[in-house]
């Protein structure tokens, strides 16, 4: 199931030339335990496979010539020939609102001072030509000059193919779905903090895999926010800016207990839940405690395929969730969410799930209550089935790093004891700050290579 997965969503990744970025970072680690054996041969290959390819899925723009531009005056169109031979069309009104001359463009923010009202959509232009070092410049009736980059001008081509490839580079949303036979991808902390190609080949397994082990932290407080401050700043909720696990007296969430967490996301009690979770092992249990990973997207692909009924349910009706206490400060959450949240091309966007925050509140007519439970039910089935779940036991020191959107992530209950009380210290970030780290992470790597 993995391989055929990942098959489908490495293909063309895996003729591409490997950056060398990732595969000294990145390690395999195969967990132990009953299932090890069955893991596919090849997996940790294929899979270090798909982690190169992940880099090399961004290369910087490679030089682009113009052999010819002109105005289709019909279309309102210009068309530039590449010196490969093909073509691409830019319509005159995305031409004029986009010129990067310092009248129309700020420079220093990248920024468009040009005003819609002073747009005209209609405007045709006076001439096109090719300038002496390769620029398609473009003269338009008011005798304005526009001069534009061919390597600009490919990168935005309008082909279905140059958009979809584009877009893909900049929002980087194939990931590579996984089952129980995951080998939880591993980096070195320390290397994550000082390398960039290290923290960029991190990040990125994050994003395609859904949660990267980092190794060798020190096993005291403060290293999560360490990490956070790598990429940027944390996510402050109620429960503070970093947040510790423990078993604790009148605990004001069940995560503070002993007690078996069943696989959830993280907060949904906020109608904007984190999107990326840091989780330090400070101290593991003496006895229990052992973590659970899902691949949420997989399950709920799963889902759509042996019980419909159940994914449409799960993806239209809102489901109350609430959060009730004082730690950061007193608070007091609702929020609405259909358990799994799809986009408007009907692939699934998040998971909304934490059972121990959904609320007693149920706002549903009397009739859809059963199918509801049973759709729930159907999902969970799903998601504890041992070929979809990753276990392991943390480590002292290990930082589990994960997509708190698509994740699922439970433990064992475990024993307390006095004298060594299990201890985690978990942070959270928003994906946008993620990926704004990674954007700038992908551009400084290039320019050194
Ligand atoms: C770990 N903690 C307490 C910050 C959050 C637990 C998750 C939740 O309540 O949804
Ligand atoms: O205790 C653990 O291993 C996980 C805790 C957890 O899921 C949480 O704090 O939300
Ligand atoms: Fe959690
Ligand atoms: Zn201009």
């Amino acid at each position: 199931m993995w391989t055929s997965t990942l098959a489908r969503f490495a293909r063309p990744a895996l003729q591409r030339s490997t950056a060398a970025v990732t595969c000294q970072v990145l390690k395999a680690c195969c967990r132990s335990g009953p299932a090890a054996g069955r893991l596919p041969p090849s997996l940790t290959s294929v899979q270090l496979r798909g982690q190169q390819s992940l880099v090399s899925a961004s290369h910087p723009a490679s030089r682009q010539l113009v052999r010819h531009a002109r105005a289709l005056d019909q279309e309102r169109l210009v068309e530039v020939e590449w010196e490969d031979g093909g073509h691409s069309s830019y319509p005159f009104t995305w031409l004029r609102d986009n010129c990067q001359c310092p009248l129309c463009t700020l420079q220093s923010a990248q920024a468009r001072v040009l005003l819609m009202c002073d747009l005209d959509i209609h405007a045709g232009v006076d001439t096109v030509e090719v300038t002496k070092d390769n620029k398609v410049s473009i003269v338009w009736p008011d005798q304005h000059t526009s001069v534009f980059d061919p390597e600009w001008l490919k990168k935005r081509c309008f082909s279905s193919a140059a958009r979809q490839s584009l877009q893909e580079e900049l929002f980087l949303n194939e990931r590579y779905y996984w089952d129980s036979t995951l080998c939880i991808p591993t980096a070195d902390f320390q290397q994550v903090l000082q390398d960039d190609n290290a923290a960029l080949a991190w990040l990125l397994a994050m994003r395609r895999f859904g949660v990267v082990c980092l190794k060798g932290a020190p096993a005291e407080q403060g290293q999560v926010a360490r990490l956070c401050e790598r990429i940027g700043f944390l996510r402050l909720t109620f429960y503070g800016h970093t947040w510790q696990v423990q078993d604790k007296y009148m605990a004001n969430n069940l995560a503070y207990t002993s007690k078996k967490l069943s696989v959830h996301t993280d907060y949904p009690a906020l109608n904007f839940p984190p999107g990326v979770q840091f989780i330090q092992c400070l101290c593991p249990a003496v006895e229990g405690g052992e973590s659970q990973l899902v691949d949420g997207f997989h399950v709920t692909q799963q889902l759509q395929r042996e019980d419909p009924e159940a994914f449409q349910i799960l993806t239209s009706l809102l489901v109350n969730f609430q959060d009730v206490g004082r730690d950061y400060c007193d608070f007091h959450l609702l929020s609405k969410h259909c358990i799994i949240d799809v986009d408007r091309d009907g692939r699934v966007h998040r998971i909304n799930f934490n059972n121990a925050t959904r609320d007693s509140v149920l706002d549903l007519p009397l009739h859809q209550v059963q199918p509801f439970y049973r759709a729930i039910k159907a999902f969970t089935d799903l998601m504890d089935r041992p070929e979809n779940v990753v276990s392991c036991r943390l480590e002292s020191g290990d930082i589990m790093t994960f997509d708190n959107w698509r994740l699922l992530h439970g433990r064992k209950s475990y024993i307390s004891s006095p004298d060594s009380s299990r201890h985690l210290e978990g942070a959270y970030l928003d994906w946008d700050v993620v990926m704004s780290r990674l954007h700038v992470l992908r551009n400084s790597v290039h320019k050194d290579s």
